[in-house]
């Protein structure tokens, strides 16, 4: 089999030719939505979000019957600079976990009825220190996007792509730094658990890896500051999107790299909603330059997909309502 796609330039042809929402599924949920037996916008969010889930479907009366959670991990050379609260071995001890079905984010999916895979990422070759020039070469950036393209399932119903790699709350806070403005302290949290000083130290960190990495264009921002975790799930998001999957975003890193997606094509979230916002510090401002509403607030900041996997329970139930409700003169119900 061929690769979707060589280098950049591809990649970005195929987000540029994506297909939308199919028009006339979205038409069809809504009129849907209009009969079933409530007061109009009873169910507040939970509506929109089944009509614009039909629409990707391209089905008015749509089923969630396949959702796939993939955890991508991957290793940071910037850890060298102490910037986590623990040390980059815990990345792949994580990944030996998930694959024993020890982790929360085992749990989260088995309780959402989801599949769960993990792509483990060159673990035993981080990417480079980005204090220093770019995390990763084009092509090392390009076999990570292709990664997270070829890791979601044909038959996938709704995606939620997660992450581990100690480290990476800098490269998702360097990252947004580089595409929205601002100082570096606007832009790191505490990640793991970092105390005043590693939180200054990150701060240096994000500074120094901007001025090392002076792009500012979405995929070269992916691979000046990013990491393969983060490439491989902006690979799958954007699948996701060609393939008119809808895709819940997980917490402050899955953003970080949905974030280079947007930049390089504003319609490339257009089939993603945000699954929560995190309790890491800047998650809610990346959030709102993508112009997403999180749908929870629980004040997790775990990573590995839990906060997208705990919203698919939303998602389904949204969509169960759509599709499963008698309508006013199914049921006999006088409207209003
Ligand atoms: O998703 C989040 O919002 C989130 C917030 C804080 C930490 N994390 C997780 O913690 C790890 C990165 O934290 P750190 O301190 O090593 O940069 C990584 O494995 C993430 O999955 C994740
Ligand atoms: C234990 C542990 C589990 C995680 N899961 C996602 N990121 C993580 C970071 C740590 C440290």
């Amino acid at each position: 089999m061929s690769a979707a796609f060589s280098n950049f330039e591809e990649f970005r042809a195929l987000l540029d030719a994506a297909p939308s929402a199919d028009e006339s599924a979205l038409k069809g949920a809504q009129d849907r939505n209009g009969q079933l037996t409530k007061p109009p916008g009873a169910l507040g969010r939970l509506e929109e979000l089944a009509i614009w889930y039909a629409g990707w479907r391209g089905d008015a009366r749509p089923k969630i019957e396949n959702p796939q959670v993939i955890i991508f991990a991957g290793n940071h050379g910037v850890t060298a600079q102490g910037v986590s609260a623990f040390p980059p071995e815990v990345t792949e001890q994580m990944v030996l976990n998930f694959q024993h079905g020890g982790a929360a984010i085992n749990q989260l999916s088995n309780a959402a009825g989801a599949k769960l895979s993990v792509h483990a990422l060159e673990l035993d070759l981080p990417t480079a220190d980005f204090t220093q020039g770019p995390a990763m070469s084009e092509q090392e950036a390009v076999d990570a996007l292709l990664t997270g393209w070829n890791a979601v399932d044909a038959e996938t119903d709704l995606l939620v792509v997660g992450e581990m790699g100690i480290g990476n709350t800098t490269s998702g806070a360097a990252i947004l730094n580089a595409l929205y403005g601002g100082e570096a302290e606007d832009w790191v949290g505490r990640g793991t658990g970092v105390d005043d000083a590693g939180l200054a130290t990150k701060a240096r960190v994000v500074r120094a890896g901007l001025a090392a990495n002076p792009d500012r264009a979405g995929l070269e921002v992916l691979r000046g500051v990013g990491g393969r975790e983060l490439a491989a799930m902006a690979g799958a998001i954007a699948k996701a999107r060609v393939a008119r999957i809808p895709v819940i975003l997980d917490g402050f890193i899955c953003t970080a790299a949905a974030a280079t997606l947007a930049d390089e094509n504003q319609t490339a979230l257009d089939h993603a909603v945000a699954g929560h916002v995190s309790a890491e510090n800047a998650h809610f401002n990346a959030l709102k330059n993508l112009g997403k509403e999180p749908l929870l607030a629980m004040d997790m900041r775990l990573g590995e997909g839990s906060g997208g996997a705990l919203a698919i329970n939303i998602l389904k139930s949204a969509v169960a309502c759509h599709s499963g409700m008698a309508t006013f003169a199914e049921a006999g119900v006088s409207d209003g």
